[in-house]
């Protein structure tokens, strides 16, 4: 049934106006001033609201596994609770292993998402091993499977981390065919004999993930994926920048027109390195990889957000649990209670991504509002290949909307949040703007507090060339 939105402030990347909406068959059909609704059109005032193009993630995990944990949304809650916090397209990871082909792991990775994502989802490959054949299927998987962009890791060795030749014959491939690698740039080699002296010197607490775990390190495999893509001839993309010892890598080579490019997280723009400070297994709901920075780097993140030297703001949702067992989550934090490099690395992040990045960002003049638009849907659609179907309000897109009311208060909590996860990092937060309604491709999935989307529902979006932004 087609849905006339009227009346609604329309903010994209680059506009602000004020219009009605005409959703119908998945689509927007029509947008302009007045228009006219048959019998059959169902009505929404919008009037005081912002209408927003639906959130882009491209960064999350549902119910992916690291070595001996499973993160704790499955692709039913996860995308559940991101459509709860204005998110309508996640791009997720299908896991190649040793012996393992990617198109298998795409395979694998649709089966699994297939019957429970609620809303729209793509996968980047994370590739752990680099042959001939690979390589081929990498081709195809841009080509014919709509999977264009690959995570590499140059952290966690003897599990995902691969070396440098293996990253350059992966950059040189996609790069030719319209495909982007993704690097999780810390220097693996060098944290893991941190973390061995630290463990033998029986410094076993949660604190020691952050001091185990330096902002060189981040820079230096920043410095290096740079030089790789370069030789290589490919565009790079820098998941979870952290550091300013690594941003300044990004922003030297994007000023040489390199085609570099990289995303920060919500929790490296409200947190720091000071919560490792504190004592106590507590502290380990703050451990992720790359670790809390500084607050220099905390502030070079939000300048370089405003200048575009960072282009998006993506979740690195990886929940795992703070309680043993919570909703029969097992392998959880307190795995790493007596060794921290056991904690399984990862936060909660996909439900509060747009509303802290509105409250902390454009209430606190830090972007605009286009800016903030930009950042967390039109940005990660062009970058990935999904625009303009994803990442806009124009006609012909998908019927992709948010009402957000950017005056309503609320406090963010696990209490009432959609999330498995048993805590949030924004516990407590007050915060202005909240996510009204939701539509995915025209139809209504979040109303108020109620929940109308169905598992299943959403769809698997084969992308176009990556990189291009
Ligand atoms: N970021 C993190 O700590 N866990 C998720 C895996 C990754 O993105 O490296
Ligand atoms: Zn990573
Ligand atoms: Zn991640």
């Amino acid at each position: 049934m087609p849905t006339l939105i009227r009346n609604g402030r329309i903010i994209t990347a680059v506009d602000d106006y004020v219009a009605d909406i005409l959703l119908e068959n998945g689509r927007i059909q029509a947008i302009g001033a007045s228009l006219s609704a048959g019998a059959d059109v169902t009505v929404v005032d919008a009037g005081g609201l912002y209408v927003l193009p639906g959130g882009v993630d491209c960064h999350t995990h549902m119910e992916n596994t690291f070595g001996d944990s499973t993160t704790c949304d499955t692709f039913e809650s996860g995308t559940k609770a991101a459509a709860f916090g204005g998110t309508t397209t996640i791009i997720d990871f299908a896991f190649q292993n040793k012996g393992t082909s990617p198109l298998e792991a795409i395979a694998r990775a649709q089966a699994t998402a297939g019957d429970k994502a609620s809303i729209d989802y793509g996968f980047h490959v994370i590739v752990t091993h680099v042959d001939d054949k690979v390589l081929e299927d990498m081709k195809v998987a841009i080509r014919h499977e709509g999977v264009s962009s690959f995570k590499m890791f140059m952290a966690y060795p003897n599990t995902v981390m691969v070396d440098d030749a293996a990253i350059f014959r992966a950059m040189r491939m996609v790069g030719q065919h319209g495909g982007m690698v993704a690097l999780h740039a810390e220097n693996g080699t060098i944290i893991e004999l941190l973390i061995k002296e630290a463990l033998e010197q029986g410094h076993t607490s949660p604190r020691y993930h952050g001091l185990t775990r330096p902002a060189l390190m981040e820079g230096e495999a920043t410095h290096r994926g740079i030089r790789l893509a370069e030789l290589a001839e490919a565009p790079v993309y820098f998941v979870h920048l952290s550091a300013k010892e690594a941003l300044k890598h990004v922003v030297e080579a994007r000023d040489l027109g390199i085609p570099v490019f990289a995303e920060t997280c919500p929790h490296y723009l409200f947190f720091d390195d000071s919560e490792y400070e504190k004592e106590g297994f507590d502290v380990a709901r703050y451990v992720m990889s790359p670790p809390l920075r500084d607050k220099e780097s905390q502030k070079a993140l939000w300048t370089a957000l405003k200048t575009d030297d960072l282009q998006l703001v993506s979740t690195d949702h990886c929940p795992f649990c703070m309680k043993e067992g919570h909703l029969g989550r097992v392998r959880q934090k307190p795995y790493g209670e007596d060794d921290f490099s056991r904690i399984p690395n990862g936060v909660p992040g996909v439900e509060t991504r747009m509303t802290v990045i509105y409250d902390g960002g454009v209430r606190q003049n830090r972007i605009t509002l286009n800016r903030f638009v930009e950042l967390t849907s039109t940005a990660p659609a062009k970058l990935f290949g999904l625009f303009p179907r994803k990442g806009t309000i124009a006609v012909g897109s998908d019927a992709d909307i948010v009402l957000f009311d950017p005056n309503e208060c609320h406090t963010i909590s696990a209490h009432t949040h959609h999330s498995n996860c048993d805590y949030t990092l924004f516990e407590g937060k007050h915060v202005h703007g909240r996510v009204k309604k939701v539509f995915l491709r025209g139809e209504l999935i979040v109303d108020g507090d109620s929940w109308l989307g169905r598992p299943g529902n959403g769809r698997f979006v084969k992308r176009g060339e990556v990189g291009g932004y």
